[in-house]
């Protein structure tokens, strides 16, 4: 797509990655966007770029604009690839000299990705630079949100904040700005973005949050290097992160299970039965081998109550579950309760060995679990739907 002028003589060069549907395992459904942004005046500024495979796109589309050569000044927010990756193509057009600012981690990890002799310009949070034409930008240093170098540049007078990847979401369209997209599927997409890349930093977001607010920086708009660009109502994202970074959760169970012949798929749906019984307004039932796990994921982060349902396989936890686990727990979601079931033929580790991994997490177990030899019976799933009523009631505070 063409640039498009987002303030007078801030222009988003950036481009749309409309095909790709696996980000680093993160299923993208609907593409993303590498934002890249241009200031013109006394001093041109570009601020980030994109990932190598499309520098020439980013390179036309500031000729709409301006001679490469033109710019005075490359800002790099964050060393990642998709962002960076197009430095070394953009710096030989700009000028191999000119220089490249960027944070002091920034610096080591620019080196330890393209070892090129680039001008590089470390600088600290609150450091300021005029860009003449009344223009001043501020850096603000955002260390792991979500790598160490990262960091936001601060437009002063226009109030816009550029994000890298904070406030971001995984969507390509041909809309550019909040208030020409559906809220509910902005506010979904930039949802699954934290809780599959930023969920592990929440407490230091919070922190950050709280920083930036305490700085009292004016914000007109939050522009992030994925996604929607926040112009109409910049608060309605900063809200989304304060919440999601404090890991609230709602009255919400999700149920994920695998099955080889169904008894799990039986006990788990009579699980789920129990959890609406006892009143959970949002139960999800999720079969991992037919769910990515990054949508699994965004369920999760905010949900009350994980059960986790696998049948014992050669003396172990089903592979696709541990999949789901293995990438969970890397993601540290906090404050849930827990509960393992599953069916079994002849030993049955599978509902301990969950217990382990759901215990290593940080989960609340309230029950030993739930183990089922082969096929279950009535009576048997009633058993499953009284642990989902009990732990159902426990999500809401309620007498068990
Ligand atoms: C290849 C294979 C390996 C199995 N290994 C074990 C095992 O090590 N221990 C055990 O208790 N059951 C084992 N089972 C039995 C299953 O756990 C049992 O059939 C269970 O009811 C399957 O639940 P599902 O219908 O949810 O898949 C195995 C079954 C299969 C097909």
């Amino acid at each position: 797509m063409r640039p498009v002028e987002i303030a007078p003589n801030v222009f988003e060069v950036g481009v749309r990655d409309w095909n790709i549907r696996d980000f680093h395992g993160y299923s993208t459904p609907a593409g993303t966007t590498y934002n890249a942004f241009l200031i013109r005046g006394e001093t041109n500024v570009l601020i980030d770029t994109v990932k190598a495979e499309f520098t020439e796109e980013l390179l036309s589309n500031i000729r709409a604009i301006m001679d490469p050569k033109d710019i005075d000044i490359v800002v790099s927010n964050h060393t990642e690839m998709d962002h960076s990756g197009g430095l070394p193509r953009i710096m030989a057009a700009v000028g191999q000299d000119k220089p490249l600012y960027c944070s002091k981690m920034g610096a080591k990890n620019l080196a330890r990705h393209f070892r090129e002799n680039w001008n590089l310009k470390e600088v600290s949070s609150s450091e300021e630079i005029s860009i003449g034409s009344g223009r001043t930008l501020m850096f603000i240093e955002t260390r792991m949100l979500h790598w160490p170098d990262s960091m936001f540049t601060y437009l002063k007078e226009d109030g816009i904040l550029f994000s890298s990847d904070a406030f971001g979401q995984h969507y390509a369209g041909s809309e550019i700005f909040d208030d020409q997209m559906d809220m509910s599927e902005l506010l979904f997409h930039a949802k699954k973005y934290y809780a599959n890349i930023l969920l592990p930093f929440s407490a230091l977001i919070a922190k950050l949050l709280k920083a930036v607010g305490e700085m009292g920086l004016k914000l007109n708009m939050v522009c992030p290097d994925h996604g929607i660009l926040w112009r109409k109502d910049p608060g309605v994202i900063l809200d989304a992160y304060d919440r999601w970074s404090r890991q609230e959760t709602q009255n919400k169970a999700v149920v994920i299970y695998d099955t080889m012949w169904h008894s799990t798929e039986m006990m788990a749906d009579a699980i789920v039965s129990g959890l609406v019984e006892a009143g959970v307004e949002q139960v999800r039932p999720i079969s991992v081998r037919r769910s990515h796990r990054s949508d699994i994921m965004t369920e999760i982060m905010d949900a009350k109550v994980v059960m986790v349902g696998s049948p014992t396989l050669n003396n172990q936890i089903f592979p696709a579950l541990m999949d789901v686990l293995t990438y969970m727990k890397g993601l540290k979601p906090q404050g849930k309760i827990a509960a393992a079931f599953g069916s079994y033929g002849w030993s049955g580790e599978a509902v301990k060995l969950l217990n382990a991994e759901l215990a290593g997490m940080g989960f609340e177990l309230p029950e030993e679990g739930l183990r089922i030899q082969y096929v279950p019976e009535r009576d048997q799933l009633t058993l499953c739907h009284g642990l989902g009523m009990r732990m159902g009631l426990r999500a809401q505070g309620r007498e068990v």
